[in-house]
């Protein structure tokens, strides 16, 4: 039985089993990550991620969802960085491919994980609030007193809801604490759970919260910690220059065995 060498990171309390799959080649089944990603039954984490090979990039990160799901991971994308540098396969800048396509990234001297994110589009108003796609879905809601805010029942309800139902959607609830900070707080599809922070969606809750008057940089303040967005707002309602910048730590590494 296969025993595989992993990495625990975690990025502002979005945690990740992190896999140079470089050489080895694993492919694992939706309930094999099920199982990896279980927090009793296996190492416990928001997300898996491949680190592999590619022939026109620094390299390729693959991730999952605890479901086996698939998008683009903001907070992953991040640890995947530190990763690949502790690898010695990128230095203090590296371009890599993600599931929405090419990223820059630049590791600062604290640390921290500066990440260029795709241009977004738009941000579409609609009923329950604003939609904008950052490499995943998500809809962002504002509401006073975060803190206490029901975000379990509310965020399942409208991502299994109607009108996201078949693809499903990331929920945000976000509150405006100062001139350039808010404070946010993500349901996320694929975990089905909410989680400490969520990279796209506080780049998401971020760009929203310039329709609400903030300019860049946005402090966007998290369960899990810190972290800031820059952003340039152009006139024909698209963003490009979208950064992502937080701390991205290795927790601890280990080895288990291949799951059925
Ligand atoms: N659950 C998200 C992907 C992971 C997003 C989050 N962990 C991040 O840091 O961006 C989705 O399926 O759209």
């Amino acid at each position: 039985m296969d025993n595989i060498k992993f990495y625990k990171y975690q990025a502002t309390g979005n945690d990740f089993i992190l896999i140079d799959n470089r050489t080895t080649g694993y492919k694992f089944s939706s309930g094999q990550i099920q199982k990896l990603c279980d927090r009793k039954f296996g190492i416990g984490a928001d997300g898996l991620i491949l680190i592999q090979d590619h022939d026109s990039y620094d390299f390729e990160m693959v991730y999952y969802n605890p479901d086996g799901s698939q998008s683009l991971c903001g907070n992953g994308s991040r640890c995947a960085v530190n990763f690949a540098s502790h690898l010695g396969i990128v230095g203090k800048s590296t371009r890599f491919l993600a599931y929405d396509g090419e990223h820059l990234a630049e590791i600062l001297d604290n640390e921290e994980v500066r990440l260029k994110m795709a241009d977004v589009q738009n941000v579409r108003l609609m009923a329950d609030g604003m939609f904008i796609d950052t490499g995943s879905p998500h809809l962002i809601k504002y509401v006073i007193n975060v803190k206490n805010y029901r975000v379990y029942d509310e965020g399942k309800a409208i991502r299994n809801g109607g009108l996201f139902k078949e693809a499903g959607v990331n929920v945000n609830f976000v509150e405006i604490t100062g001139n350039s900070e808010i404070f946010n707080r993500t349901y996320e599809r694929g975990v089905e759970n909410e989680t400490l922070s969520c990279g796209t969606g506080v780049t998401a809750a971020a760009i929203s919260a310039s329709h609400k008057g903030l300019e860049s940089p946005v402090t966007v303040n998290t369960i899990g910690g810190t972290l800031a967005v820059e952003f340039k707002k152009h006139e024909d309602g698209s963003y490009s220059d979208v950064y992502l910048i937080g701390p991205a730590e290795r927790v601890f590494e280990g080895t288990i065995e291949m799951p059925a």
